[in-house]
């Protein structure tokens, strides 16, 4: 394989600023069982009837595995600097230990070096939801050894492609992985168990903390953790609707973010989970001190919050605030909410390097008509929100990038293909991809703002 090139195409925006677009495998590769590659609990959670809407599957998706060459064009197009994508753990390790399959990794290195190619800097997520199956027949999250399991199949990425991706991420959003799961179970593998979902998080918090120690021994600089963070707003100055909204902020934002800054976990987890919440030691405590050299923030909404004890376990429940816009998630559109969020980080854990890692909006667009697609919505909810991150910038926030989510319409989990978020329209029959208006927005905006929004 040739060595990369380093010099950056003349045109591409600022390097100051990472203007990007964000996927994950299972999302948009199809092909789950190619070239050597073992199944994942995804690939087992769609093939079970009743899981997905409209029996939908990752078997195909947007067969990104096959026209990969295709949408690193496409990112060409849109005139990103950089791409945030996941690895399929079970390409990599089809049994999650052991046996290295090289076709796996050749996939992933013609991905990046095409990427480097085209001036385009790749943001390498480890983890984003699709453990092999193998390895959740022998407990998965919830094992006391996946944290080893993991940190051993981030070795070999670091040593396999250590010398061509500079940005990496452990896991994407734990407290999805977690919530959805292990404690509702709308998510793969399915499980529902209040006394497994804190050991789960555990184990998640000390396999990011193995990977880093891992990357660290191999040489590698820029190692983040992507958080999916929700600011939540009280209902009422009521004392119950303060309190029911710290505990859910605990709850979604401060669960993850506070051991690995702080060594600790918030307050409230011991009374959201009473006697499921284990008894910690101190030097256990002190092991999922972590700090992630940045923090990849996922913003979609926000939450207004009244307490409500039937909602458990949290006691807390989100208010629709029918005023507004929603999108087609049922998620209200609130740009200031990013702007809260990420002074929040400032505030609380130092200023530490941010990269906004997922935004953006699934609507009901309208078809394709001549060889364009109108999606009005998506347009509005990007500036809104580039704004939003502008006034965070302005602030000092140490802001130093931002990915659309998504790149490609693509399946959104337990909804299948029915929610769309991409910048690209991806044709449900034959795949063939249109860049929505959304997409040449975008595009301008980077050549616009290079240096940030
Ligand atoms: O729901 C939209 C996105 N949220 N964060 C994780 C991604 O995998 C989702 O598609």
């Amino acid at each position: 394989m040739s060595k990369p090139p380093t010099e950056i195409r003349s045109d591409s925006p600022s390097r100051d600023f990472l203007w990007g677009a964000a996927t994950s495998a299972y999302q948009i590769e199809g092909s789950p069982l190619a070239d050597g590659a073992g199944p994942s609990i995804w690939h087992r959670f769609a093939n079970t009837p009743g899981r997905v809407l409209n029996g939908d599957t990752g078997d195909i998706a947007c067969d990104h595995y096959r026209r990969w060459h295709e949408d690193v064009a496409l990112m060409a197009a849109l005139g990103v600097n950089a791409y945030r994508f996941s690895v399929a753990w079970a390409r990599i390790l089809p049994e999650g230990t052991g046996r290295v399959n090289q076709a796996g990794l050749d996939f992933y290195r013609c991905l990046v070096d095409a990427l480097l190619e085209q001036g385009i800097e790749p943001m390498l997520t480890l983890y984003h939801w699709d453990l092999p199956e193998a390895l959740d027949t022998r407990g998965g999250w919830a094992s006391d050894a996946s944290p080893g399991w993991f940190a051993d199949y981030a070795q070999v990425l670091y040593r396999a492609l250590g010398d061509r991706v500079r940005l990496w991420i452990t896991l994407n959003e734990p407290w999805v992985i977690t919530a959805g799961g292990y404690l509702y179970g709308d998510l793969a593998p399915g499980h529902r168990s209040l006394h497994e979902t804190p050991i789960v998080a555990h184990n998640l918090l000390r396999a990011h903390a193995a990977a880093l120690a891992s990357g660290r021994a191999e040489g590698i600089e820029r190692i983040g953790l992507a958080v999916n963070l929700e600011p939540q707003y009280p209902a009422s100055p009521s004392a119950e609707d303060i309190g029911a909204t710290a505990h859910r902020d605990a709850f979604i934002n401060r669960w993850f973010l506070d051991p690995v800054f702080l060594g600790r976990y918030p307050a409230e987890m011991e009374t959201i989970f009473g006697s499921a919440w284990p008894r910690h030691s101190p030097s256990e405590l002190d092991a999922l001190r972590a700090p992630p050299d940045f923090i990849g923030v996922n913003y979609y909404s926000r939450s207004v919050v009244r307490a409500d004890p039937t909602e458990q376990p949290v006691g807390a429940r989100r208010v629709r605030q029918d005023a507004r816009p929603h999108t087609a998630m049922d998620w209200e559109v609130y740009p200031q909410g990013l702007t809260d969020i990420l002074l929040w980080i400032q505030g609380r854990y130092g200023n530490p390097p941010v990269y906004i890692t997922e935004n953006g909006a699934a609507f009901d667009d309208p078809p394709p008509v001549a060889g364009r697609l109108h999606d009005r919505q998506r347009v509005a909810y990007l500036r809104t929100h580039l704004r939003a991150a502008s006034r965070a910038l302005r602030r000092g926030v140490d802001l130093r990038g931002y990915f659309a989510w998504s790149l490609l319409d693509n399946f959104e989990w337990s909804y299948g293909y029915a929610k769309r978020f991409g910048l690209v329209h991806v044709d449900p029959v034959d795949r063939q991809r249109l860049i929505k208006d959304s997409g040449r927005f975008y595009r301008d905006a980077i050549r616009r703002y290079g240096r940030g929004p």
